[in-house]
């Protein structure tokens, strides 16, 4: 068992002046209980807390650090450009390299405009496709996270779906009544909500590959089939590339699963750890966003020279060399395979589900396909696995309604330790 006494009294003083100690509720480690651990530094695919235990990292800052903590390049271009400013409230040349950069890796971007966050980039999206349509509703799938906004928080996953919040007070009923929800996968359930809502759906907005109910993969033809119904009911299909942009493939899961979107919001990788986000589509749509036309949207630090800096640092990086992709998801595979060894020999029911440098076990005997499939898993022997890991030094998410991001600082050694943990934890649970 690790000393993490420090950690204990910090969290303990945290909750003195922070809302459950904690400043995004996933951090709280409240579903698999115990205390959450205070970090020190992190340096390539190792986490240090504040009481000197190193960890194996398998959450990369919920997917920003593709390439690992504190990556060199990233670090200099920050403490190059800091000394100039943090910050103007005005147009940079940076902006548009930036802009550029983005454009010449994701498919069907013409447009992009930058923001702090990925609800930020998600909640415009959804008031671009409402203002674009003239019409109110919007999809989402059941288990799928766009973040806090209030259209968001209907059925969500993440953090929503870790503290089992049903409903979420401070959202009101006409917010939530232009919500329409179906299962992930569901693609019948789609057609007859967009038969049912006839002219009245703006967007659909989907996680191309959900990452916020364990790692779940769009079933064969599934994101096809809301393209096409997108098309019959000129609806527009905002894929949430939060996770997925940069992250699965230079053009993100647009690229890697050959589906087009008409708008589409990043996160995450895009700010290599900076608050950043992004929404962008082709001209057509994304020009009425103002001040071209009259969709209001801004921001006082949206472009920050840091975040940007840091962003196109990461980006040009990925897009110089993309041999990493292939990297990450041999590693990916690598941990897959081992994982199924141990788990295998343990006997129990588990699911591992994967796709590029996304990964997570969920202990099942069903598929798990969607977000009723992931509920129904035995997600309190995920809480003990979760920290046997963490009490030999692997750092999961502290939820089975998250997905494993990999970075590709992890070595061979990383791996194996992971694997053999696993192995390991399966007597104590
Ligand atoms: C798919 C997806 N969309 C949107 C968001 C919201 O991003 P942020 O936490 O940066 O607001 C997240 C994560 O939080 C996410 O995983
Ligand atoms: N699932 C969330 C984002 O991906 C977890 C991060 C957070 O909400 O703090």
């Amino acid at each position: 068992m690790n000393n993490i006494s420090v950690s204990k009294a910090l969290f303990s003083k945290a909750q003195e002046s922070i809302p459950g100690g904690v400043n995004s509720p996933v951090r709280a480690f409240k579903s698999v209980g115990g205390t959450p651990i205070f970090m020190q530094k992190a340096k390539g695919a190792y986490l240090y807390d504040v009481d000197g235990n190193q960890y194996i990292d398998y959450i990369a800052s919920w997917g920003p650090m593709i390439l690992g903590h504190a990556y060199g390049p990233v670090v200099k271009a920050i403490q190059e450009y800091a000394a100039y400013s943090t910050s103007y409230g005005a147009p940079t040349e940076l902006e548009i390299k930036m802009a550029e950069l983005i454009k010449s890796m994701a498919p069907n971007v013409d447009l992009i405009r930058m923001v702090s966050s990925g609800t930020e980039a998600c909640m415009s999206a959804i008031r671009v496709a409402r203002g674009y349509t003239s019409r109110n509703k919007i999809i989402k799938f059941e288990g799928c996270y766009h973040g806090h906004a209030d259209s968001f928080l209907v059925k969500a996953g993440s953090g929503v779906a870790t503290f089992n919040i049903q409903s979420v007070p401070g959202v009101t009923a006409g917010v939530s009544a232009d919500t329409l929800t179906c299962a992930y996968n569901d693609l019948e359930a789609v057609q007859q909500l967009a038969a049912s809502h006839k002219g009245e759906i703006a967007a659909i907005i989907v996680e191309p590959v959900a990452g916020n109910m364990g790692c779940i993969l769009p079933a064969p033809g599934f994101l096809e089939g809301l393209r096409s119904i997108c098309d019959q009911e000129g609806i527009l299909l905002i894929f949430d590339e939060v996770m997925t942009g940069f992250r699965l493939a230079p053009g993100g899961a647009q690229e890697l699963l050959k589906v087009d979107a008409d708008l589409v919001t990043y996160g995450k990788v895009i700010g290599a750890g900076m608050p950043v986000g992004a929404f962008g589509g082709k001209k057509e749509i994304m020009q009425v966003v103002a001040p071209l036309g009259s969709v209001y949207q801004a921001g006082t630090l949206s472009g920050n020279p840091i975040a940007m800096i840091a962003g196109y640092t990461l980006l040009s990086e990925l897009k110089s060399n993309p041999g990493i992709y292939k990297e990450l998801e041999e590693k990916t595979l690598y941990l897959k395979k081992g994982l199924d060894e141990v788990l295998a020999a343990w006997g129990q029911p588990y699911v591992i589900n994967q796709l590029g440098s996304m990964i997570s076990i969920h202990f099942s005997e069903q598929a798990i396909t969607d977000f009723a499939s992931a509920g129904a898993a035995n997600n309190a022997r995920f809480a003990k696995y979760f920290h046997a890991m963490l009490n030999r030094g692997i750092y999961l998410p502290p939820s089975a309604f998250e997905s494993w991001f990999l970075n590709n600082a992890l070595t061979k050694e990383d791996l194996d330790k992971t694997i053999q943990a696993t192995g390991e934890c399966m007597a104590e649970l």
